[in-house]
């Protein structure tokens, strides 16, 4: 594999850095390593299956959240986005996950936690982003153009809610001809979380787009 290609100049520098196999519980993955130049931040991708061959590739754009992902918060849906992305990207036998490293909706894990004590204050995600002096959401996803690019993938089946996720990558140049729901692992911690993102950042989270009743996919 090779350095990730020269990029216009609006567009970030990112250098392909390494790959090995990811087993995981559903299927086994090549995790391949990016470092952007900008701000030393690594980047991963995972990958399976032949994704350079032209057809639509299904694909998860995920942004890092270290207390769901890892940690088991409930207090988002991400941990649960994430399991459920890399399985059916699994069940399809091929596809990509991006994991960019933009915790917090960009405003950074420390960040995320005092917009947390300020919801348990009353503030809804939103409103506390903005009373610690950020943007509702600090996320730019420039950074995926280079990433796929390198991949050979430019249509995507896009797992995503997120409306203004789907409307970022068409306008790098994405064909999206698909978008599938990840709606999972609503619950009495997420539920309002969940509401704010659908009333105030667009997020498509009707029941009927419920993959399943319990959460599963
Ligand atoms: N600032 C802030 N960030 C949060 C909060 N809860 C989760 N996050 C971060 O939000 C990001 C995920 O955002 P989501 O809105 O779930 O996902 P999305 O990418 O916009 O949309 P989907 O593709 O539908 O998942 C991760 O970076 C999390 O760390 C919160 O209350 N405040």
């Amino acid at each position: 594999m090779t350095q990730a290609s020269a990029s216009p100049a609006n567009v970030p520098q990112l250098d392909y850095l390494t790959s090995c196999a990811l087993p995981t519980p559903w299927a086994q993955f090549t995790l391949h390593a990016f470092v952007e130049h900008a701000t030393g931040k690594e980047h991963l991708a995972m990958v399976l299956g032949d994704v350079s061959n032209g057809e639509p590739v299904l694909a998860r754009v995920h942004s890092e959240c270290l207390t769901g992902d890892v940690l088991f918060s409930q207090r988002c849906d991400c941990g649960a986005q994430l399991e459920g992305a890399l399985k059916k990207i699994a069940a399809e036998g091929r596809g990509v996950l991006l994991y960019l490293r933009q915790e917090g909706r960009g405003i950074g894990l420390v960040n995320k936690m005092r917009a947390y004590r300020l919801q348990e204050a009353g503030a809804d995600t939103v409103e506390a982003n903005l009373q610690l002096g950020f943007h509702a959401d600090a996320r730019n996803y420039e950074l995926v153009q280079p990433m796929l690019r390198q991949f050979g993938i430019s249509e995507l089946k896009l797992m995503t809610n997120n409306p203004r996720k789907i409307d970022a990558l068409t306008r790098l140049g994405f064909n999206v001809s698909e978008r599938v729901p990840l709606l999972v692992n609503r619950n009495s911690f997420n539920n309002n979380y969940l509401n704010t993102k659908e009333a105030k950042l667009g997020h498509m989270m009707r029941p009927a787009e419920t993959v399943a009743e319990d959460g599963e996919l």
